[in-house]
């Protein structure tokens, strides 16, 4: 059970892929605050919005596309706005963690990485800051520990984790002189099922686990409470940061 945040009731939430992983525990975490959760995703999921509007009694709105599209996207913004007034809160968190030797990097293929895991980050920040300007609001970027642990096998993910980073400070000074707060979030390993499925083998997580100061695992639902305290007031005077949720992972370790 997650801490109620007063003001997130009512307030127009966007989320980048917040129909899978990390992005339904957050879809989820918004709803059951009160907020007006609009999100999208490449897939259709529909049926997943039908089945929190169920749970939650809170209907999200669900609008699939593809986040690489810059006007689909604001596309996607302008509907949900007019759904649920001005967004006020934007959570970029959908991202491909694609594994791939560097070697064999492609500029095709580090084009389509730093799309779907950078590009898409700065325009809808810039989309959303258009009216944030007017009402305030707080972005929050997803971005990882991969850069602070230096992962190997997904170089262009890991340095677009970086650049996200950059970006958050450089946003957040941008815009704090007109209300806008910026900052970012950096999991540890979080098993979704998609990272069940694709990378956590008994060795690899045995490993990460070990180098944990909390020995758990971590669910998408340990996201949420991170985000809905950068999403309130409760973090009014908190920007340009990024904050890690990652179970006390020793970097040098
Ligand atoms: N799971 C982890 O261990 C972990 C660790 C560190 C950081 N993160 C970060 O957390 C965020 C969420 O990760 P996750 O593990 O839940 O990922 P996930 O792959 O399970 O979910 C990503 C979501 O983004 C959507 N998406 C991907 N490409 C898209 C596109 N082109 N257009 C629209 N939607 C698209 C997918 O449909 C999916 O719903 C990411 O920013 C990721 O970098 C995750
Ligand atoms: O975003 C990331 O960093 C990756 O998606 C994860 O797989 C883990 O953090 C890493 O692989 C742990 O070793």
């Amino acid at each position: 059970m997650h801490a109620t945040f007063h003001d997130l009731k009512g307030a127009s939430v966007f989320i980048t892929g917040g129909g899978s992983g990390i992005g339904a525990a957050l879809t989820k975490g918004f709803l059951e605050q009160g907020a007006k959760v609009a999100f999208v995703g490449r897939s259709d999921y529909a049926d997943f919005a039908a089945e929190l509007s169920a749970a939650t009694g809170n209907p999200p709105m669900f609008l699939q596309c593809d986040v690489t599209d810059t006007a689909a996207l604001h596309a996607a913004m302008d509907r949900a706005a007019e759904a649920h007034g001005p967004i006020t809160v934007l959570v970029n968190n959908a991202a491909n963690d694609q594994r791939m030797d560097a070697s064999t990097v492609t500029e095709q293929m580090w084009q389509e990485m730093i799309d779907v895991n950078f590009k898409h980050y700065f325009f809808a920040a810039q989309k959303a800051a258009q009216t944030m300007r007017e009402t305030g609001g707080s972005i929050i970027n997803y971005s990882s520990i991969s850069y602070m642990m230096a992962s190997t096998g997904m170089a262009p993910y890991v340095a677009s984790n970086a650049g996200i980073t950059g970006l958050t400070r450089a946003l957040a000074r941008e815009w704090g002189p007109v209300g806008i707060r910026v900052n970012a979030i950096a999991p540890g390993w979080v098993l979704t099922q998609k990272q069940i499925d694709k990378w956590a083998s008994k060795e690899a997580l045995d490993a990460h686990l070990a180098r944990q100061c909390l020995p758990d695992t971590i669910q998408p639902e340990d996201m949420v409470g991170g985000t809905l305290f950068l999403a309130s007031a409760a973090s009014r005077m908190m920007t340009g940061q990024v904050m890690p949720i990652d179970a006390g992972v020793v970097v040098t370790g």
